[in-house]
């Protein structure tokens, strides 16, 4: 099989090398986030097997990619997951996205399974400004709150609480979400994230620059980490990340993710769909070079 020497790294012209898979396993979800970006891209045709969710990572393993994130839609409306998980090659990490209303079942299997860690969302501790923002149904929130704590008690952490700051809606709950993470010790950290807003809605979008002066007027420390270059902020002994990917080319030159669409097709780049690479029918063989294929149409989405 001609599988890449383990050697050979897949480094764009830009000269980001991809460390990182961001796969989404499904475009189907058990919420309807005003927001939601759905990764960029809902695909029509159907949802890749175990088997190609396995050569993908495989390959990519091969390419010196060692980090692993599984978004969807929300990957845990696939009950084939941890057939999948048990199956992927030894990797640095291995993550899951998600909103957790299915997760306080599936969280000891999952671990078993191989998953190392959970983001998980929470946009509000409000139970109805939760409703407003996820469309939720009865009970929904609740069962987030059980998910967010069996992932703890089965060790998928650090567990990161994604929150879409959201204008006059959410973005005075910071202090209050703060508060809610340090009552997990270390296991839960805050990730604020500024919306990319596809969907029209000006009212929602935050001054990310604002926030950014707030978070460091209280903060004893900030580190920087290297995927996006994001800023984690040291609070009260609390550790908050902020995700700023609107307009910022920072951002965008220390990219090193290369995406996968639930329907199997490589994806450059979240915000471009003209350039994706089908690999829904690819043999392994086939796999390596439109990889290379695929990190040669990337571009930075900013760029200066
Ligand atoms: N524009 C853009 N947004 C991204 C990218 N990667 C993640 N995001 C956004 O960052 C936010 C957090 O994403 P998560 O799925 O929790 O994953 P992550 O924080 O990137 O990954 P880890 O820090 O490794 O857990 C979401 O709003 C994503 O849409 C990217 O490459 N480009
Ligand atoms: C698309 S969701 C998929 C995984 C899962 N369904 C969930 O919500 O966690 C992945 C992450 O992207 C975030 N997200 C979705 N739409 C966004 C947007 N327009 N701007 C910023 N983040 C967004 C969500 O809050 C979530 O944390
Ligand atoms: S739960 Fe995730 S995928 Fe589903 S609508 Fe909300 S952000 Fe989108
Ligand atoms: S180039 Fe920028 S917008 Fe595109 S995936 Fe990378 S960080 Fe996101």
């Amino acid at each position: 099989m001609s599988l890449p020497e383990a050697t050979e790294l897949l480094t764009d012209s830009y000269g980001r090398t991809v460390r990182s898979l961001r796969m989404s396993i499904t475009d189907r979800c058990n919420l309807n986030c005003i927001y939601c970006h759905n990764e960029g891209h809902i695909g029509h045709s159907k949802e890749m097997s175990v088997d190609t969710i396995v050569d993908i990572v495989k390959v990519g393993s091969r390419f010196g990619i060692n980090r692993l994130k599984i978004s969807g839609g929300e990957p845990l409306l696939r009950k084939d997951l941890e057939e999948a998980l048990v199956r992927l090659p030894d990797m640095r990490d291995v993550s899951m996205t998600t909103n957790a209303v299915l997760l306080k079942d599936r969280a000891s299997s999952l671990k078993d399974a191989g998953l190392d860690r959970v983001n998980i969302s929470l946009d509000s501790l409000d139970p109805g400004k939760y409703h407003t923002i996820t469309n939720c149904g009865k009970g929904t929130f609740d069962k987030v709150l059980d998910g967010i704590h069996e992932a703890v008690d089965v060790g998928l952490t650090p567990v990161k609480l994604n929150m879409v700051l959201l204008k006059d809606l959410n973005d005075n709950e910071i202090k209050d979400m703060l508060d809610f993470t340090r009552g997990y010790g270390g296991d839960v950290i805050l990730q604020l994230i500024e919306l990319m807003d596809f969907r029209d809605l000006p009212q929602y979008r935050i001054d990310a620059n604002e926030v950014e002066r707030s978070l460091m007027s209280v903060s004893s420390d900030v580190k920087v980490r290297e995927l996006h270059k994001r800023k984690k902020y040291i609070i009260n002994g609390a550790e908050v990340e902020f995700v700023r990917p609107v307009d910022n080319t920072e951002f965008c030159a220390n990219c090193n993710r290369l995406r996968v669409t639930a329907d199997g097709k490589l994806k450059p780049c979240l915000l471009v769909s003209d350039n994706m690479v089908d690999v829904s029918e690819a043999s392994i063989e086939e796999l390596p070079d439109l990889f290379r294929l695929a990190v040669s149409r990337r571009i930075p989405f900013c760029k200066s």
